[in-house]
């Protein structure tokens, strides 16, 4: 049967290799609708190639701008609403949200209460307001189905499993792009050194988080609302090499693995054929050619910003929420080069220290304390 997609973020490192699957299978799906920000070439390219009915952009004018070179017969919408309409206003069965950041949560909620399936890649989005998302999904009777390759992993560790019988959750975390070095050492470090990943191609965002090691506390939260497993239960074990994509400990001591080059068209690929499997444009994992893994306990003096995340998952509320906002402005100013990476992790201290926690808050609070977060971070002054 064919799949219907909308694809929120379809420019970006997840978006394309998402149509990369659709592309490698074509009578498999249907692209209903694709949303972008500014990178109008490529989303061109897309609709060219993919023919969707709804396509929106970051704003007005670069609404008016692709209408200006449109010949195909697409509806074309902007901005928040614009989002909103792409996520929940098409035939769609399923919506993977790839956009960065907590701009997520808005269309990825329109997309739960239209019925739509969510491929989620968009991890903030569970950060931000998981008690918000999970809810309301488990009304809707829509599955959250993990792209992000560690939650992913989990998910398929625990098919045919009672998730009463899980001991631990064991994320892998690579150490991202400065992981050999001391802390000493990532004084001056440059924005071009923090974006080279030694495992993964990621949008900006993320490979930054990779180095703070922010993005395995986001992980640890996501992880947290999509599994239903308390954070004492929830543990990070470095991995450089980035082949387990994680494993789960189960309650007789056996533990089950996942394992996979590094390449996230397995996990995309395996949302979007849950609870099916088909082949993958992508390389067999060759053991005997990589030879060993290695693994080592997580310091967490070296990488204090996911014992920040362990805090704020474990004070709940509008905690953790504070934690991403504060988080996206500190490494947007990072990457403009307003602070330095050590800095962002001053940010989100500074951030969080002023913050007065709301437990179980509503929608609205939950997106005012994401604006203060985003005021406060960018106050700060290095
Ligand atoms: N990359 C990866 O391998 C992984 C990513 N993730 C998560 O997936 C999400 C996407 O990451 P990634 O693909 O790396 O990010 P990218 O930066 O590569 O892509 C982001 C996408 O969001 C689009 N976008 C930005 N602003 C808007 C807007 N206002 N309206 C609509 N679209 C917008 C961008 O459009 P444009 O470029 O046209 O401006 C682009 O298509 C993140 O939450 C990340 O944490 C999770 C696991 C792995
Ligand atoms: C591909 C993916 O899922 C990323 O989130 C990846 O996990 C980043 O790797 P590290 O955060 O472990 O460096
Ligand atoms: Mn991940």
């Amino acid at each position: 049967m064919t799949k219907r997609l909308a694809i929120l973020g379809s420019t970006g490192s997840i978006g394309t290799q998402t149509l990369d699957i659709v592309a490698n299978d074509p009578d498999s799906y249907r692209v209903e609708a694709l949303a972008a920000g500014t990178n109008l070439p490529l989303l061109l390219e897309q609709i060219r190639q993919f023919r969707p009915s709804k396509v929106s952009v970051a704003d007005r004018e670069h609404a008016e701008r692709l209408k200006a070179h449109l010949s195909e017969p697409v509806q074309v919408y902007y901005g928040e609403e614009g989002l909103q309409e792409v996520a929940s206003q098409t035939e769609a069965d399923i919506v993977i949200t790839a956009v960065v950041g907590s701009q997520g949560l808005k269309p990825t909620l329109a997309a739960i209460e239209a019925g739509k399936h969510i491929g989620l890649a968009n991890k903030e989005t569970l950060v931000s307001a998981g008690h918000l998302v999970t809810e309301k999904a488990a009304r809707q009777g829509v599955k959250l189905l993990p792209v992000d390759s560690e939650h992913s992993a989990i998910f398929q560790c625990l098919n045919g499993e009672s998730p009463e019988d899980i001991a631990k959750l064991i994320l892998t975390a690579s150490g991202g792009s400065f992981r050999d070095r001391t802390r000493e050492e990532l004084h001056g470090v440059t924005v071009e050194d923090a974006l080279k990943h030694p495992n993964w191609s990621m949008g900006a965002k993320i490979t930054i988080d990779s180095a703070t090691m922010v993005n395995k506390g986001l992980e640890v939260i996501e992880a947290h609302w999509l599994f239903g497993i308390p954070y004492d239960r929830i543990e990070v074990l470095l991995h450089p090499e980035s082949v387990i994509h994680s494993m789960i400990e189960f309650v007789d001591n056996s533990v089950m693995a996942q394992l996979g080059n590094p390449d996230m068209r397995v996990p995309i690929q395996y949302a979007l054929t849950y609870p099916r499997r088909k082949k993958t444009p992508t390389d067999m994992l060759n053991l005997a050619e990589i030879g060993r893994l290695n693994f080592r306990e997580m310091d967490y003096n070296r990488f204090p910003c996911l014992r920040i995340a362990f805090d704020c998952g474990r004070e709940g509320g509008t905690a953790t929420t504070v934690f991403n906002a504060a988080n996206e402005e500190a490494v947007a100013r990072f990457l403009k080069g307003e602070i330095s990476f050590l800095q962002i992790e001053d940010v989100l201290a500074w951030v969080l220290d002023e913050h007065v926690t709301k437990k179980n808050p509503e929608l609205e609070e939950i997106l005012q304390a994401d604006q203060w977060a985003r005021e406060r971070a960018g106050q700060f002054r290095p």
